[in-house]
């Protein structure tokens, strides 16, 4: 007999055409972790679909949103967030960022740092992360240890940095250590999946181009064809970045990538910042996806990502905190950074501009917009069954309460499209009552309850 539960109220979550709806008093069937069966509570089959299923109801002002999917989190840096990002890109690097790394081949810090972070992401909603963990094959797996423990859906990367440029005290030993730690890497959390049905996957990780040799990216490439599974990178991050691969490669970062065998329909990039018209086309027909990280790109990348030129090209776009490019560990913060920063595309922020010349035409991001990259885009930038409150996708799912210990400012009773606004300008984590992933609640009453 499967696990069967069927969660009641109104939610909010995409369509297939990333349109927002509001589900008002739905029944959710729950089995096995994963959603059979959505239909409106006063359903004729309502009563024969409950049957004799557990029951979660919401109560009045609460709502139920999908998990948030954050595509770009730098897990070891999360013990620096919130400082150091007044330096540009390479010396935040190399003063902050590379040393604090070295400092995960402690196993046990490691495990502090990474069971920390991941209760912090999952009592903000974020149900599934992809992470970059650092060089260390043994101190990743605590990464992806934390994940399973607390419950989150994690995806995992070991980083892969053999170049000439790293520094001698963070980097691996040669291109083939670092092709063959990943292999390993790779097969243990397959494992540790297989193990327990934890919902962990490893990530195929190359820094970025400046700090990998040809050598080892083609191995990651070749591993990448052989196992699989997903690959991760960042890809025209700033002006700096874009042309340090162009200089040494003769072409752009996509390009590069792709001639490596890194882009496919596992891949996410992040940041892609500085994308011509060919990059987004290899994009779209390699069905790789961009990670999208407002926040850490106003500090690093000298522009702001057009996403709504990717999305209309066919890109799959989702949403990344950045951790610690961007200092909020909140997808939150991301959606409304992505309209802040959207709008500021489409106006320009050159005031000494005449108004036509200052800005970008049709690259406002609405909130829903920015709301559907944090869930469907996310999961459909993974190819996994995820980010939406739909039959055959994952019960992944937030519980909001407005009206409870920290109520919104709602004063009147308001359309849903309305509240759902209210929501994703004005949460914060106290609105955020109970978190589940694929049928498991991880957060009750605001605190984080498995494993911990
Ligand atoms: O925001 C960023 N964070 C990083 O750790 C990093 N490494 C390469 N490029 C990067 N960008």
């Amino acid at each position: 007999m499967p696990d069967r539960t069927v969660f009641r109220g109104t939610a909010f979550s995409c369509d297939a055409d990333d349109r927002v709806q509001a589900l008002v008093d739905h029944l959710f069937v729950v089995e096995d972790g994963f959603i059979t069966a959505v239909l409106p509570a006063d359903d004729p089959a309502a009563a024969e679909a409950v049957g004799d299923a557990e029951a979660v109801s919401t109560q009045p002002g609460q709502y139920w949103l999908p998990g948030f999917v954050d595509l770009h989190v730098h897990a070891p840096q999360w013990a620096q967030a919130g400082t150091a990002l007044d330096l540009p890109l390479a010396d935040w690097l190399r003063q902050h960022t590379f040393p604090l790394e070295a400092r995960f081949a402690d196993v046990d810090f490691a495990r502090r740092v990474y069971a920390s972070l991941v209760a912090e992401l999952l009592a903000r909603g974020t149900t599934t992360a992809l992470y970059f963990a650092t060089v260390h094959p043994t101190s990743s797996l605590e990464l992806v240890l934390a994940c399973a423990a607390a419950g989150q859906r994690g995806l995992v990367g070991k980083v892969v940095m053999d170049g000439p440029d790293n520094p001698d005290f963070y980097k691996d030993a040669d291109a083939s250590a670092a092709v063959a730690d990943t292999g390993w890497f790779i097969r243990r959390v397959q494992e540790l999946r297989a193990a327990t049905g934890a919902e962990v996957y490893p990530v195929i990780t190359p820094r970025f181009i400046p700090s990998c040799t040809d050598e080892a990216l083609a191995g990651l490439g070749a591993l990448a064809r052989d196992l699989g599974v997903h690959v991760q990178s960042h890809c025209a991050e700033s002006d700096w970045e874009s042309s340090h691969v162009r200089e040494r490669t003769g072409r752009s970062d996509s390009a590069a990538l792709d001639g490596f065998g890194l882009l496919g329909e596992r891949s996410v990039l992040a940041h892609c910042v500085h994308l011509d018209d060919d990059d987004v086309a290899l994009f779209a027909s390699t069905g790789t996806a961009v990670a999208h990280c407002p926040l850490s790109n106003a500090f690093f990348g000298d522009a702001v990502a057009p996403v709504r030129r990717y999305a209309r090209a066919g890109v799959d776009v989702g949403l990344g905190t950045d951790i610690s490019g961007g200092f909020d560990p909140s997808l939150w913060s991301a959606i409304r950074q992505t309209v802040t920063s959207s709008r500021m595309l489409e106006s320009g922020v050159d005031a000494a501009q005449p108004p036509a010349a200052r800005g970008v035409p049709d690259s406002r991001v609405t909130f829903e917009q920015a709301f559907a990259l944090a869930t469907a885009g996310g999961g459909r930038s993974l190819s996994l069954p995820i980010g939406r409150l739909a039959e055959g996708y994952a019960w992944d799912a937030q519980l909001i309460d407005v009206v409870g210990h920290r109520p919104l400012p709602i004063f009147d009773d308001d359309e849903p499209e309305r509240i759902l606004q209210r929501i994703i300008t004005l949460a914060t984590p106290a609105n955020i009552r109970a978190v589940w992933v694929q049928g498991r609640k991880v957060v009750a009453d605001g605190e984080v309850v498995v494993g911990h």
